[in-house]
């Protein structure tokens, strides 16, 4: 049986870089557009119902909120220990300009300067797959991304499409997951995946 995760709980909440954790563990940060899914997504992955507050309000999450996750690998007998980052969705429309811009300065700062970011998971809406804020998030990632960081793109709510769907959207985005949050489908190579990326140090997919 691969490493699975066995226990998460909340560690903190930041608004700016500086209220962050000590850098030191390694950490799987979650982005995506407001409402595509990303604390249901936390939630999935570990086991938990409310653990990450998921809202069908978009702009639920105003804060970094960073999870301590452990990992167990039952054929090593051994805990790992790592951090989920679930951070406040972008092209959120009911704020104002200057704290629109407030947030997305403070995020921009922080993905780009926390070097223990071993791994970012794009979320995209797979009935949304070729929205240009996602396109724009991608390559702006792709563009100060570490020798030692990977990126992947994860669909969500997958159940809202149909099998034809789904293939078109692998066609058009090699190496990308679908996931269902709803039918808890993906769910567990998504957990596998990041434990190979982050705790065994595998090459990015
Ligand atoms: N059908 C379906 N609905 C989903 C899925 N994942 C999330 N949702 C729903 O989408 C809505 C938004 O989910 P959240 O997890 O709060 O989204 P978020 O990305 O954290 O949103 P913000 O915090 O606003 O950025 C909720 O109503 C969820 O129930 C999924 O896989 N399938
Ligand atoms: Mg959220």
């Amino acid at each position: 049986m691969p490493a699975r995760i066995v226990d998460a709980s909340f560690l903190t909440s930041a608004s700016k870089i500086d209220e962050a954790p000590a850098e030191g563990i390694g950490e799987v940060v979650f982005l995506g557009r407001s409402n595509v899914g990303k604390s249901s997504l936390l939630n999935s992955l570990t086991h938990r119902k409310s653990l990450a507050k998921s809202s069908s309000t978009p702009g639920k999450t105003r804060l970094i909120n960073y999870f301590e996750v452990v990992y167990k690998d039952d054929e090593a007998d051994e805990k790992y220990n790592l951090h989920f980052v679930d951070l406040p969705g972008f092209g959120y429309a009911k704020v104002s300009k200057s704290m629109k811009y407030e947030w997305q300065k403070s995020l921009n700062e922080f993905i780009k300067n926390r070097r223990t970011i071993r791994l970012f998971v794009h979320l995209r809406d797979a009935r949304h797959p070729n929205e240009p804020i996602d396109d724009d998030v991608k390559r702006y990632i792709e563009e100060f991304i570490g020798p030692d960081q990977c990126y992947i793109e994860v669909f969500t709510k997958s159940d809202k499409l149909k099998q034809k769907d789904l293939s078109k959207i692998l066609k058009e985005h090699p190496g990308a997951l679908l996931v269902s949050n709803l039918k808890k489908r993906g769910i567990e190579k998504l957990e596998h995946l990041i434990f190979d990326i982050v705790i065994k140090g595998q090459p990015c997919p």
